[in-house]
């Protein structure tokens, strides 16, 4: 799916998306010295829900305060900002939007202290980032980057090399998906997504301390799982544990929830999605679509 617009929000203007430009010496392109989000908004045939607004413009706060960069915008102009070019490009069916703060001065010195932060929000038309009925996923050689090396809490542009290291290795191995493991050999996350291996009906996913992205779909899995009086244990899971799992799935907003059927050519379960994964991707979906009404507070109308 070509990713377009006609509208981009750009340092608080809408801008023609012919016209949000960067120069070659912005610093964000040299040094990785950006932070961003990744945001669903899901078109019911009457209004496009954004799901977890708030909680992704918080984490966006949160991260480039990780990373030491000042915001030129409070939270509140960064929400108004999505729903802004939401409504500039009346989008009636399902988006991705991709805020981003990166470095903008152009200059070579590492001290980013007092240098310029710009701010874009780009939205479009977006469907499944992976294959949505089972995908195959390869345990890669490149390590999941040790919290005490980058803090890989925060949403950091330049930390990405790891998930780009590592989606390319799978792929190149046929897989469709990474799985990374951490500094102890304990597999904590997917390229761009937070693990739960399901054991003798009981979910088990990394805790948050372990090198990982505190991810807002896998907060609302966790909630899910918890209405459907599913047990849900935060704690390290091994290699050995993911191989003999009964279900195996992938949560993030980009791959919402997408079961992994066969790991490093084992196949997980009897190789089909498990029947807990199915419920709670199917709640999932309910959800962003404001179908359950206990969750409609996660959900921002854009209309
Ligand atoms: C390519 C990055 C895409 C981005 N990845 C989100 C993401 C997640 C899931 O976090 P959340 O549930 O808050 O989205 C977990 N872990 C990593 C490394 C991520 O990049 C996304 O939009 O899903």
């Amino acid at each position: 799916m070509k990713i377009y617009a006609q509208y981009v929000w750009l340092d608080g203007r809408i801008t023609k998306w012919e016209e949000a430009k960067v120069h070659v010496l912005t610093h964000a392109l040299h040094y990785g010295t950006s932070i961003f989000e990744g945001i669903r908004a899901y078109w019911n045939g009457e209004n496009l829900y954004v799901f977890r607004l708030d909680d992704h413009v918080a984490r966006m706060f949160y991260s480039a305060k990780i990373l030491g960069i000042k915001m030129p915008y409070s939270q509140g102009e960064v929400r108004n900002a999505v729903l802004e070019v939401l409504r500039a490009n009346s989008f009636k069916e399902d988006v991705y939007i991709r805020p981003v703060a990166y470095v903008s001065t152009p200059t070579v010195t590492l001290d980013v202290r007092s240098l310029d932060v710009s701010v874009a929000v780009v939205a479009f038309p977006f469907g499944k980032y992976l294959p949505p009925d089972g995908i195959r996923a390869a345990i890669v050689t490149w390590r999941r980057v040790h919290n005490t090396m980058l803090p890989v809490m925060a949403k950091i542009g330049g930390i990405y090399v790891n998930s780009v290291l590592a989606l390319v290795e799978a792929r190149s191995r046929g897989y469709d998906e990474a799985l990374l493991l951490d500094a102890n050999g304990y597999v904590v996350e997917g390229s761009g997504e937070n693990v739960f291996v399901v054991r003798r009906g009981k979910m088990y996913t990394p805790p948050v301390h372990s090198s990982i992205l505190e991810g807002i779909t896998r907060d609302a899995i966790i909630t899910l799982a918890d209405d459907l009086k599913i047990p849900v244990a935060e704690k390290p899971v091994t290699r050995e544990e993911v191989y003999t799992a009964d279900e195996v799935f992938l949560v993030g907003t980009a791959a919402e929830v997408t079961p992994v059927v066969e790991v490093d050519g084992r196949a997980i379960g009897d190789g089909r999605p498990g029947p807990i994964t199915t419920r709670l991707r199917e709640l999932y979906a309910r959800v962003v679509r404001g179908g359950v009404e206990k969750y409609l507070h996660w959900l921002t109308p854009t209309y």
